[in-house]
């Protein structure tokens, strides 16, 4: 019988060549445009919306996901497993590429590859991944720590080296500035360094909105390494509409910030309007539905079975199923017939 060293030999069993489309996508998108922008997000629906909205990718943040999905601060209290699963999810539910939030890579070495490869499975294009200690907490809560230069080193080139497909995007964040622990200068030295680990972005996160810092780190980085490719969080810890003279995306990928995104933008969007409609299905009953149909009917997001692709499937029912026709015909409902939305004549026209 073959010993496990024989049956291994010099491959890692564990890694696989596999094709990753939506990177080579993402890639495409970032040697071609200005810049790549994605909305923050953290659900399927999200990311069929951001889709029809016309959106050259969807972001799956790491804020969003634990408050959206666990109602947690964003303190590292969800697992690698409840992340991959819910950025596989966003994956199924668009044709967009998929950037996700990989924290710190839950651990050690073997955790932060076994995060990259995971969410390669799932057919995420790029991961970033930050320099925090763990438990990592939002770059915008007091109290963050980074991790020691050689230990954060390690984490980027081990991740690189698991990549199962050379072009999944790999976006390495530093928390140095703005940290317990870290400073400007150690900013800008680990954003070297990552570049020289071999990431493919790096992100440094800013603890304000302020336009000299965004311009003197992509200046400064560049006098080293003039073709690095930089991510800029547009954050939502940020009161954009109230500064003077906000950063706009087009002078971000002017400085080199190629890939943009507002981390909770879906969620904030999406918790207003909630919110007030709740409110006002609380204070006045009906006519709360009355108001919120008033801004959804005739709109693109009118009808729930449109969004969720009922005709499709449908069809699949009636072409494996020899009674679904004939049940589908004689029922009531939205049905291949009626594919208008829920304000369409209800009649078919047999
Ligand atoms: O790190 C960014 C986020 O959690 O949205």
């Amino acid at each position: 019988m073959p010993t496990p060293e024989e049956l291994i030999g010099d491959t890692d069993v564990f890694t696989k060549d596999i094709d990753n489309p939506a990177a080579e996508e993402l890639r495409e998108m970032l040697d071609t445009q200005d810049y790549v922008f994605a909305p923050g997000m953290y659900h399927a629906l999200d990311a069929r919306l951001a889709e029809m909205a016309g959106h050259d990718a969807a972001y799956m943040s790491g804020y969003s996901t634990v408050l959206g999905q666990f109602g947690f601060p964003d303190l590292e209290m969800v697992t690698m497993t409840e992340m991959v699963e819910n950025a596989k999810r966003m994956v199924e539910a668009t044709h967009l590429p998929v950037i996700a939030d990989c924290d710190t890579g839950y651990g050690g070495i073997h955790n932060v590859r076994r995060a990259v490869r995971e969410y390669e499975k799932v057919g995420v294009a790029a991961v970033h991944i930050e320099d925090q200690v763990t438990p990592k907490r939002c770059g915008h809560i007091a109290g963050k720590q980074i991790v020691p230069r050689e230990d954060a080193q390690a984490r980027f080139e081990a991740a690189v080296d698991a990549k199962q497909c050379e072009d999944t995007v790999i976006i390495a964040r530093t928390d140095a500035y703005g940290s317990a622990n870290g400073d400007w200068e150690e900013h800008l030295e680990r954003g070297r360094l990552y570049a020289d680990a071999g990431v493919d972005i790096v992100w440094p996160e800013m603890p304000d909105p302020s336009r000299e810092d965004a311009v003197e780190y992509a200046e400064t980085i560049h006098e080293t390494h003039p073709d690095l490719d930089l991510a800029f969080n547009y954050s939502s810890s940020f009161a954009w509409s109230e500064q003077d003279d906000p950063l706009t995306f087009e002078e971000l990928g002017d400085l080199g910030y190629k890939y943009q995104f507002i981390t909770l933008f879906a969620l904030h969007s999406g918790a207003h309007a909630a919110f007030e409609d709740m409110k006002n299905l609380a204070e006045n009953a009906e006519q709360g539905q009355f108001d919120l149909e008033d801004r959804y009917l005739d709109h693109e997001t009118e009808s729930h079975h449109e969004l969720s692709f009922v005709d499709k499937f449908q069809d699949i029912e009636m072409e494996f199923d020899p009674e679904a026709r004939s049940r589908i015909e004689g029922s009531e409902g939205f049905s291949e017939d009626e594919r208008d939305p829920l304000t369409a004549d209800a009649e078919s026209d047999d």
